[in-house]
């Protein structure tokens, strides 16, 4: 192994991109960040603070902050893409000149693109045909991760050289790094949880209580396996931290922007009024709409996909939807112990009988 310092690349000047930035250079990487705002790199070269995005935390000294592109990737052996969704291919198309087919390129955004519906890694192999693709996800709120609170990562690529070299950039008495082979499992996990996010931060503000946080999440999680099997995705990925421990996470912490947007629209605030005054991205909110389309198009059964839609996009009042889901075709618990059909088949034949 070379004694030369890791060279590490972050592309985005928001909270998470800040925060693993500032975890490469504990561990001793030489880091630069990119982001598009020179008022805000000049903030972090200058005072060692993000006062945009991470006003609280101090970020490790040795982070170079920079609006050149080139500067930014030259000689790094590691990138991660922290851009939201809806600009992630443009800013890996601005990077593209930059990067070889050496670098090991990370995605680290739970998100969806509406064209084809891609996740972010994908977008990573479609613009640059390289081998060396992975995603970071878990229960990784920014604000924890930089006020080095205790916490777990999944590195997921098929690549052995990506996730090592992850683990090895990453991996610290703080940040722990778990490996895992399922790419599309872990991305699809990290994307699906915000749609929950948002519907426990509504029920929260609506004075429900832990039974129904809990019912929630639960209830999450099987449609969200759910729709992995429709998808052909691994729905055991979803029992480890980038499925069921970053739903639990989001689920129950105002710190997730995906619960705020909900709290916000609990209290009665418009869906415009709620981005709004979140002022960053809450990736569940397009996610929601792409997510029930594609449970449409593919005939998945998602209760809840669909009624955060229509109280997202089509006015339905939250309680009313609550009390609709609640009211729903009785169903199973497992599905993969109990299939749904079967349950349905037993109702019917119950009914029969009483009928
Ligand atoms: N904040 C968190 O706790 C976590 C966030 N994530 C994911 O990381 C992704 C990035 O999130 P954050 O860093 O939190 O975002 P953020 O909302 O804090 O900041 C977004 C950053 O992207 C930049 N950006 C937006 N459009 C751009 C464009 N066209 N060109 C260049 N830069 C652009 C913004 O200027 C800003 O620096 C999200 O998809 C999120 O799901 C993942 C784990 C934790
Ligand atoms: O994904 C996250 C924590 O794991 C962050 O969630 P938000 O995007 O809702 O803040």
């Amino acid at each position: 192994m070379s004694d030369q310092p890791m060279r590490v690349a972050v592309l985005g000047g928001g909270s998470f991109g800040t925060a693993l930035a500032s975890i490469a250079a504990d561990n001793g990487a030489e880091v630069r960040q990119w982001m598009r705002d020179p008022e805000l790199a000049a903030q972090i070269n200058r005072d060692h603070r993000n006062g945009r995005y991470l006003p609280d935390y101090a970020i490790n000294a040795a982070v170079v902050a920079s609006i050149e592109m080139p500067e930014v990737l030259e000689g790094a052996e590691l990138v991660l893409v922290a851009i939201p969704s809806k600009a992630f291919r443009e800013v890996v198309r601005q990077a593209r000149p930059y990067l070889h087919d050496e670098q090991i390129l990370v995605s680290t955004t739970k998100g969806i693109q509406e064209e084809g519906f891609k996740l972010m890694s994908q977008i990573l192999e479609e613009e640059t045909g390289f081998e060396h693709i992975g995603v970071i996800s878990g229960p990784n709120l920014a604000a924890e991760v930089a006020d080095k609170q205790l916490t777990a990562t999944v590195i997921a690529s098929d690549d052995p050289q990506t996730r090592t070299l992850v683990q090895t950039a990453l991996g610290c008495d703080y940040f722990r790094v778990y490996a895992s082979n399922d790419r599309y499992g872990v991305e699809l996990g990290g994307s699906l949880k915000n749609i929950y996010a948002i519907a426990a931060g509504m029920a929260a503000a609506l004075g429900m209580g832990e039974n129904t946080r809990s019912m929630l999440m639960t209830r999450a999680l099987a449609e969200m396996s759910r729709f992995a099997v429709d998808q052909g995705a691994n729905p055991m990925t979803f029992l480890g931290l980038a499925g069921v421990g970053d739903l639990i996470v989001t689920c129950s912490s105002a710190l997730s922007r995906n619960y705020r947007v909900g709290q916000a629209l609990g209290e009665g605030k418009t869906l415009e009024q709620a981005v709004e005054a979140l002022g960053q991205v809450a990736e569940g909110v397009n996610t929601v709409r792409l997510v029930r389309d594609k449970a449409h198009e593919d005939s998945v059964y998602m209760p809840l996909a669909e009624g955060l839609y229509q109280v997202l996009f089509k006015g339905v009042p939250a309680r009313d939807m609550a009390r609709l889901l609640m009211l729903g075709e009785q169903s199973s618990d497992v599905e993969f112990v109990l299939p749904r059909k079967d349950v349905q088949q037993d109702r019917r034949e119950g009914g029969e009988r009483h009928g």
